[in-house]
């Protein structure tokens, strides 16, 4: 069934990306339902992160469009996107290793506020953050390490910290890009239960390698294959198709 205009919450609509004279993102439709959890997977190089970061705004597709709720966003700055409703996470830890974890959320809180983005912080200013900042970091199951340096967090846990910043900017659309990645088992079990909970209410796109976790989560799937759509649907329907087995066992076999 097609769903209608009020439904979509993002759509990429033959969303083309060159790097001098590489087509990484090849003609990709993309339409991702509002209040679903959609994974973006495939092989090495198929242009998951690209796509990613044309979607974000961090880079600007070469042809094609892009729409947040029916509203064309295409060349928008990553800010705008943002503001927008679009949040998003990296692959690699964007974090300040002498900040603690609440201050971490209480400064992405008050970025969002009219007095923005400010390294000299207020005691009295931040306060008032406070309150949300210990909400979130129970969320992602941070409290009792709300005071320690972020530089002395484990892996696992500064993927939580992140998870923590990119919902302080209450995104309406979570575009996750490998929230599991390099975690073990224990980790990967807590992310996905926290997407879970995250994505109630929410949109999440993610892009991952782990076929447990698509399955976990996913409510619907993109394969992509050299930067070109090659299969979509449940995780059930595309891991029977026989495209997308020949370029999984296509990868393995150049492992
Ligand atoms: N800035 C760039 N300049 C040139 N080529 C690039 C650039 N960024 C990505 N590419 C190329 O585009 C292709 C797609 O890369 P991309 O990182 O989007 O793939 P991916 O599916 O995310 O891969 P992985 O699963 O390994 O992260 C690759 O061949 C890559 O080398």
């Amino acid at each position: 069934m097609t769903p209608s205009s009020q439904q979509i919450a993002l759509q990429a609509t033959g969303l083309t990306k060159d790097f001098r004279g590489f087509r990484a993102v090849d003609n990709v439709d993309l339409t991702v339902v509002a209040g679903g959890v959609h994974a973006l997977v495939g092989p090495n190089g198929a242009g998951k992160t690209t796509l990613f970061n044309l979607l974000s705004g961090f880079l600007t597709p070469t042809a094609g469009t892009i729409t947040v709720r029916g509203e064309d966003v295409t060349g928008l700055q990553p800010e705008q996107i943002a503001h927008k409703g679009v949040a998003r996470s990296f692959q690699i830890t964007s974090l300040f290793e002498n900040l603690k974890p609440r201050e971490h959320v209480e400064l992405a809180l008050q970025s969002r506020t009219s007095l923005g983005r400010r390294f000299w912080r207020s005691e009295k200013i931040m306060r008032q953050f406070r309150p949300r900042a210990d909400e979130l970091l129970a969320e992602v199951g941070l409290s009792h390490l709300a005071e320690k340096p972020a530089g002395e967090l484990a892996y696992g846990q500064k993927r939580a910290l992140e998870m923590a910043l990119v919902l302080a900017l209450d995104p309406a659309i979570m575009l996750l890009d490998e929230p599991t990645a390099g975690m073990g088992i224990e980790d990967v079990t807590r992310t996905i239960e926290l997407v879970k909970r995250i994505a109630v209410g929410r949109t999440v796109v993610f892009v991952d390698h782990n076929m447990h976790v698509v399955g976990s989560l996913a409510d619907r799937v993109t394969v992509l294959q050299q930067g070109k759509v090659l299969a979509e649907g449940s995780y059930e329907e595309v891991r029977r198709d026989p495209r997308v087995i020949t370029a999984y066992l296509g990868e393995a076999s150049h492992a």
